[in-house]
């Protein structure tokens, strides 16, 4: 029997990993040992996978190679293509990825192999073919052709370019890169603990990623970026509105989106970079209004509850200057965490234990069994 239970299993170490690290207090995370600081908006999501899935920084001989064998894999197959008009009508589009990116596995080359040479093979593939499922979901569900992939683009570009219908200027590229660099991974959140613990049982890639998309899907964890969204488009008049917003909520006991962290003490690094984009795009769309308002609702939610902004707060105006419809922000978030989700897998499947925890029992005792015609 536990010793003691802990509710969420806070502060309960349920993984050794060398992928990604936190420090709660100070604010600071590492993935492999390189902090946030210093290699946010410096390196590609490109070498972001190779750091992740393969463990060090790419040379640029490794880096084309990856970003060739990405290329290659950015196609759906017939299955999921024959699914795709299925899942466009009803449900959000998370729902409709969740059974996209499950079928998937149908015309993998790698169906039915789970070494972890296979699973190698399998992440690289997921990490190419997700963008693509959520830019065809898009082309499909506003009845219309996603654009061709342009090979000089990355795959930031790319989607912005696919999601978009047009080109893509340099900076929006470079800082929506960067917004996927900064996702990429986040240690034991609930969808990579989710898939770690699918893959524990030997089940393959591909099912872990799917009960992923299910947790990463809720508005406590990648959900609550479009949460932002509705929440910040919802408030009507000036800047000003926003204190009497804030407070009717804490007021009713309503949790604000975009704030909180199980880990973090202080201020997520990736909330400092995110809310500096924001800003650049207010200024280069012209369109301060969100920026404005995600400011105040900064202000006011600390001044009232000391709560700091998590990654998924400042995403929200970030996706938006974009372009990127509100209701794709969390799959754009899978787009970058397929990165982290795969990594995981992979390392969880190199050195395997099933992940069974233990539960603390609050239910009735000494019952007896009673005939059902006298119950
Ligand atoms: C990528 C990501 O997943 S980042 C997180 C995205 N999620 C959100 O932004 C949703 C809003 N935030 C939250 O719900 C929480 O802060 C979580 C889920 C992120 C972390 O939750 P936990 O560590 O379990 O903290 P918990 O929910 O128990 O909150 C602790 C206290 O702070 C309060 N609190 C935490 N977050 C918020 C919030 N966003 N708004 C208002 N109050 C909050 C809780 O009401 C609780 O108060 P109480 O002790 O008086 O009851
Ligand atoms: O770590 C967490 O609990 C949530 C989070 O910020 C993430 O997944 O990026």
């Amino acid at each position: 029997m536990a010793d003691k239970s802990s509710r969420g299993l806070a502060d309960i170490v349920a993984a050794t990993t060398s992928i990604s690290d936190i420090d709660g207090e100070e604010g600071r995370l590492f993935y492999r040992g390189y902090d946030i600081q210093d290699i946010g908006g410096r390196i590609s999501f490109e070498e972001c996978v190779h750091l992740l899935q393969r463990g060090t920084l790419p040379t640029r001989q490794e880096l084309d190679a990856l970003t060739e064998e990405l290329m290659a894999a950015q196609h759906i197959g017939p299955t999921t293509e024959a699914l795709l008009p299925h899942v466009t009508s009803g449900g959000t589009p998370m729902e409709a990825l969740r059974t996209l990116v499950s079928s998937l596995s149908a015309d993998d080359p790698d169906v039915g192999d789970s070494s972890i040479e296979a699973d190698r093979r399998k992440a690289t593939r997921l990490v190419a073919q997700m963008p693509i499922l959520v830019a065809r979901y898009e082309a499909a569900r506003q009845g219309r052709q996603a654009p061709q992939i342009d090979p000089e683009l990355s795959i930031a570009g790319n989607f912005l370019l696919q999601i978009g219908g047009e080109r893509p200027s340099e900076r929006a590229a470079e800082i929506f890169d960067a917004c996927l660099v900064l996702h990429a991974d986040h240690t034991m959140n609930a969808s990579t603990f989710t898939a770690r613990v699918i893959a524990a049982t030997l089940s393959d890639i591909h099912s872990a990623i799917t009960g992923a998309m299910g947790a990463l899907r809720g508005p406590l964890h990648g959900g609550a970026n479009e949460a932002v969204m509705n929440t910040l488009s919802s408030i009507e008049g000036d800047v000003d509105a926003v204190d009497e917003f804030v407070r009717a909520e804490l007021e009713a006991g309503r949790k604000l989106m975009g704030f909180g962290h199980r880990v973090y003490k202080t201020e997520d690094p990736r909330a400092t970079f995110l809310r500096k984009m924001s800003e650049e795009l207010a200024e280069l769309t012209g369109n301060r209004r969100y920026y404005e308002f995600s400011r105040r609702m900064e202000q006011v939610v600390f001044d009232a509850k000391g709560l700091y902004p998590n990654v998924d707060f400042y995403a929200a105006s970030v996706y938006h200057a974009l372009g990127i419809p509100t209701d794709l922000f969390t799959p754009v978030f899978a787009i970058s965490r397929m990165s982290g989700w795969t990594a995981h897998v992979i390392e969880q499947h190199e050195d395997n234990r099933l992940i069974r925890p233990a539960s603390e029992y609050t239910g009735p005792t000494d019952q007896r069994w009673v005939e059902i015609s006298e119950r």
